[in-house]
């Protein structure tokens, strides 16, 4: 597909070089006045991203809480909801890869759950039902381990399965966490059938356990690596898209005042069995302004590299359009199968977005696509409106990029093009092509 309004790849390098990010950021936030090439060159030089995660581990210095006499977590475990207690963590957050920045953690949702349902819609457990879902956080229930923390699979008394996630409380700011309560009461009342269910929150010595929906088949990730097994074919992946739009979309039109998910990637994109997606991890989800209004100015970056929108890096302004840009970088994802930034690659092919971009305004998608995705007509066609999308989410300039409900819609539609090809081409032949999948 071609719009009259593309740029040549000539005219997209200018922009997106004219966008400029800080070479060094402070735990504060204070940007180096010398700039790197690009938002892309920032992103596949790791140097402000590993400078800024350096700069975190050395300047964190977290507030330890009164531990329990025998630090035991079975013994009198306090217990609050989210309103009666809101979290706010600072994670230094430096994975091993050292990539993802900072973060401001919340969980929110809440459809609340059981009996002991509070004001908030946030669950209060009891100490010994958590011990019981987690056989006392037995390593055979561990199921992943991520910024905030362990995440253990349980199961609560009347059945239900939950994902039982435990942080330190080392990886909290308390000084921050009054700054955010506000936020967190809102957040605990979100929900949608596409993003991650909170049930509830226990706080306890330096202990912080957050217990939300267990999601059963792994993360978009995972998948994109078959890890599961059988790749994800378009259609799925279309599904997943349009789900993930849905729910940044609910977030972004919440009440008066967008909630800004802030690290949409593909690890936090979680699938049920019928490879439907939920949007995870609301740990650097916050309050925003409107596009138009006074956006709120952050004084620290937070986000994980490789999809970090280059004028929030620029300007620490955070709008909505910080998700579009990094839901562009998700989308590319989905098409090429390629993890944002991929440094073992060779030089052009490293950043994945700018290397996509490029490739697709050549007119050459097919080369970009996912060796797990056979190419058809209808797959080349689908794909090319996908990137079409992926183009505008990924401009460097807020403005320039779509608001996520059009996503929505733009997707829906590529979606039911694609579904209508389907359906027209003969049986056999839509075998065979899916069958390379
Ligand atoms: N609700 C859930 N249901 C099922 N599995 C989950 C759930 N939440 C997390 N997991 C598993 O635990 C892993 C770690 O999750 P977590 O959200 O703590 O970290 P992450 O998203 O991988 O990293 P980060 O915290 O840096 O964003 C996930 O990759 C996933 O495999």
């Amino acid at each position: 597909m071609r719009s009259a309004g593309r740029k040549t790849p000539e005219r997209w390098e200018a922009a997106s070089s004219a966008t400029r990010a800080p070479n060094r950021w402070d735990f504060k936030g204070t940007a180096s006045t010398n700039s790197v090439d690009s938002n892309w060159s920032a992103a596949s030089g790791w140097n402000p991203i590993q400078i800024a995660a350096r700069a975190i581990g050395s300047c964190f210095s977290p507030a330890m809480p009164p531990r329990s006499p025998t630090g035991d977590f079975s013994e009198d475990l306090h217990l609050r909801s989210p309103i009666q207690s809101p979290s706010v963590s600072i994670h230094g957050n430096s994975k091993e890869d050292g990539r993802k920045i900072l973060g401001i953690g919340m969980y929110g949702g809440g459809s609340g759950y059981g009996s002991s349902q509070n004001q908030s819609g946030g669950m209060k457990f009891t100490p010994a039902e958590i011990q019981r879902a987690t056989k006392n956080f037995s390593p055979a229930f561990k199921i992943g381990q991520g910024g905030f923390g362990t995440v253990y699979k349980g199961k609560l008394d009347d059945g239900t399965l939950v994902a039982i996630k435990r942080a330190k409380k080392s990886i909290y700011d308390n000084q921050l966490g009054l700054e955010f309560q506000s936020e967190i009461q809102t957040l605990a009342r979100v929900e949608h059938l596409s993003l991650v269910k909170f049930f509830g929150f226990l706080e306890y010595g330096d202990e912080r356990i957050v217990v939300v929906e267990y999601v059963p088949n792994g993360t978009l990730r995972e998948h994109l690596d078959c890890v599961h097994g059988k790749p994800l074919d378009l259609a799925a992946r279309l599904d997943i898209a349009i789900d993930v739009a849905h729910a940044v979309t609910y977030l972004h039109m919440y009440t008066d005042h967008p909630i800004i998910h802030r690290d949409i990637k593909s690890s936090n994109i979680l699938l049920t069995e019928t490879l439907r997606a939920k949007v995870a991890d609301f740990g650097f989800a916050r309050l925003g302004a409107t596009e138009s209004g006074v956006s709120h100015v952050e004084t620290q970056v937070k986000g994980t590299a490789g999809y970090l929108d280059p004028e929030y890096l620029r300007t620490y302004q955070l709008t909505e359009k910080s998700d579009v840009f990094s839901f562009g970088v998700l989308l590319v994802e989905l098409v090429t199968g390629r993890r944002p930034i991929e440094p073992k690659r060779e030089l052009q092919e490293r950043v994945t977005p700018k290397w996509a971009m490029k490739k697709f305004m050549e007119g050459s998608c097919v080369q970009i696509l996912d060796p797990n995705l056979a190419p058809s007509p209808r797959t080349n066609l689908a794909t090319e409106k996908i990137l079409e999308l992926a183009l505008q989410c990924l401009a460097p300039t807020r403005q320039s990029r779509p608001r996520m409900q059009r996503c929505a819609e733009i997707l829906w539609n590529i979606r039911k093009d694609y579904r209508e090809l389907l359906s027209s081409e003969p049986l056999q032949h839509q075998h065979s092509k899916d069958s390379q999948v």
